[in-house]
């Protein structure tokens, strides 16, 4: 593996195995409910795999909801940001997001470049991950100011870096998407491939998936680009009601203890019960196939 540049962010990721940014052309189709339910998944396919995910969506960070951690805060510690555990006691699935340095819930944050470049050094150099097996991150939709300073960051001492893009099969998003796709070329980053999300609508009654919208764009834009198709998500009405109703119960403060939610692993066993789980399922296999070719490259550089 090529030698990595030494600083203090490469000093901090250096014991996480992949890092995966999760991104998207256009808003609103599903980016964060995507790294959520990877983060979710990944954390349920094998006993003792370590998963973070970190929000860098910053104006409109909507991890914490989703995992139910809401309203938690992070803890400073000596040795930097101890993130929020969603599954508590366990310790195996680490957040961090703007959300939780936000003095209210509700308030947005309005940062030029700069300001926004230096909260995702922070970020980067400052979060106590510990070993973590998977790091998944997400972005703002398009291809912004936080994308430039994740890979500015990262790219020069991060090997095993990729990313997934998230589209609707509707033709707007899959040429944004396709935006998007140009954009991890221009800098280089590997594309492990693309989800075609709220495919089809899967029936609450009988679970059938009706194509009700037209389907099948992310498949045929994967194999016209050269990109792995990941695999389709049904729109999900049981996912929505899980992801957009994860509340926290309130944060503990125990002194030298950092908050976490305690609905965490109770989410992930419900998760686990939805349709769009089972789905997840096929993405997740198809994923672990193309991470060996990540694990096989010296340098991204
Ligand atoms: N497969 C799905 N089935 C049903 N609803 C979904 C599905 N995927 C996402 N949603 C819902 O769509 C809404 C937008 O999703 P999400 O916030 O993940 O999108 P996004 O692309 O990250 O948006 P943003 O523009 O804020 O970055 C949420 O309410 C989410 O619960
Ligand atoms: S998908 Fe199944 S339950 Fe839903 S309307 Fe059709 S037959 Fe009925």
């Amino acid at each position: 593996m090529a030698a990595v540049q030494d600083t203090p962010v490469s000093r901090r990721l250096s014991s996480i195995k992949h890092i995966i940014i999760v991104c998207s052309g256009k808003g609103g189709v599903g980016k964060s409910s995507v790294a959520a339910q990877l983060a979710l998944k990944l954390y349920a396919s094998t006993p003792n795999v370590r998963v973070g995910i970190l929000d860098v969506d910053l104006t409109g960070p909507s991890i914490p909801r989703m995992l139910g951690v809401d309203g938690s805060s992070v803890h400073q510690s000596s040795d930097g940001w101890v993130p929020v555990y969603a599954d508590a006691s366990e310790a195996r699935l680490a957040c961090m997001s703007v959300g939780f340095l936000l003095k209210r819930k509700g308030d947005s944050v309005v940062w030029r470049g700069p300001k926004k470049n230096a909260m995702i050094r922070q970020f980067l150099s400052d979060v106590r991950w510990g070993e973590l097996d998977y790091l998944v991150v997400d972005t703002p939709p398009g291809t912004s100011d936080e994308h430039l300073s994740l890979l500015e960051h990262l790219s020069p001492v991060h090997d095993r870096l990729s990313a997934i893009i998230v589209t609707t099969p509707q033709a707007v998003a899959l040429m944004d998407a396709v935006k998007c796709l140009s954009f991890t070329r221009a800098v280089n980053l590997p594309v492990l491939g693309i989800v075609e999300n709220m495919s089809g609508y899967v029936c609450p009654c009988c679970g059938e998936v009706s194509n009700v919208f037209s389907t099948a764009g992310g498949e045929e834009m994967a194999r016209r680009e050269g990109v792995r198709f990941l695999g389709a998500l049904p729109v999900d009405t049981e996912l929505v009601s899980l992801l957009d109703a994860a509340e926290a119960t309130p944060p503990k403060a125990e002194s030298g203890v950092p908050d976490a939610g305690s609905v965490g692993i109770e989410l992930v066993r419900r998760y686990q019960a939805t349709p769009s789980a089972k789905h997840f399922g096929k993405v997740l296999d198809t994923l672990q196939d193309a991470l060996p070719a990540i694990e096989r490259r010296t340098s991204i550089l």
